[in-house]
């Protein structure tokens, strides 16, 4: 992933980082449309109807634990972009190692807010954008709800490296704050109202273009895969603040 910053080999800065979270909302909102594609298939997400022998919570958790597992033996979660939802007796990676620059403080290793986005994604998000009913294909859309839920994982979590420049930027504003734990004051510091209004303004439209039906005449239906309201909506109440969370989160972190 070329828009990576531990791949990429260029300066970090707060116009690369960003950079990296305009590429990652292509992916959001692609994956997204991908998930709308299937009905809510509510038996899915169902803790008690017992539908893997042996295995007593919904087939979504059975689903993301079992391919978490393959993709940690295949080194996944050394990338300190990615962050497993299930983290506990995670197998480890049977690959040789990639040597991921060193560019976060340690302790970020430490913060994993993935309950609170799994919470999120199933209670909040998915009914507000999947129609109604059920079609049988489970395997499917758990696979796409696991790339929704690893692309607003990787996003939020990119955090960290959003933080991290911003603390080499300007070492004398943070440190007394993080010396006094003054999450109020860190919050406001980092936070850019302009650049929110952009954010949402730019994943509505990018909704709209993703989404449209492409027809070969000039008439538009005008129907949309996934309202763009909805994604200006995701951005604005969870994408943005959980991302500002992870970034005090780590900055509370960042002297120790
Ligand atoms: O671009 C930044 O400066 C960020 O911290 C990222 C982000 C976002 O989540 O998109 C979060 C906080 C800022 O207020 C603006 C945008």
């Amino acid at each position: 992933d070329s828009n990576s910053v531990s791949h990429s080999g260029n300066a970090l800065n707060l116009e690369s980082v960003r950079d990296s979270l305009i590429r990652q909302e292509d992916t959001i909102v692609f994956s997204l449309i991908e998930r709308a594609r299937y009905p809510v298939n509510s038996r899915l997400y169902n803790q008690t109807l017992g539908l893997v022998p042996g295995f007593s919570r919904s087939l979504v958790h059975f689903i993301v634990k079992e391919t978490e597992a393959i993709q940690a033996k295949a080194g996944r979660y050394e990338n300190p972009e990615e962050n497993p939802f299930f983290p506990n007796g995670l197998p480890p990676s049977v690959v040789p190692t990639h040597k991921y620059p060193q560019v976060l403080h340690p302790a970020a290793a430490s913060i994993n807010i993935n309950e609170h986005i799994w919470d999120m994604y199933f209670n909040q998000l998915l009914p507000l954008f999947v129609a109604e009913g059920d079609d049988g294909n489970y395997a499917s859309t758990a696979a796409s709800d696991l790339n929704c839920l690893q692309a607003l994982s990787r996003r939020i979590h990119y955090g960290k490296y959003v933080a991290e420049v911003k603390f080499r930027e300007a070492p004398q504003d943070y440190e007394p704050l993080i010396r006094a734990k003054d999450r109020d004051a860190l919050m406001n510091l980092l936070t850019f109202k302009n650049v929110e209004e952009m954010v949402k303004k730019r994943v509505a439209k990018k909704a709209t273009v993703f989404g449209q039906e492409v027809t070969l005449g000039n008439n538009s239906s005008g129907n949309y895969k996934i309202d763009p309201l909805i994604v200006s909506h995701l951005y604005a109440e969870w994408v943005m603040p959980l991302t500002k969370l992870v970034e005090v989160e780590y900055l509370l972190r960042r002297l120790d």
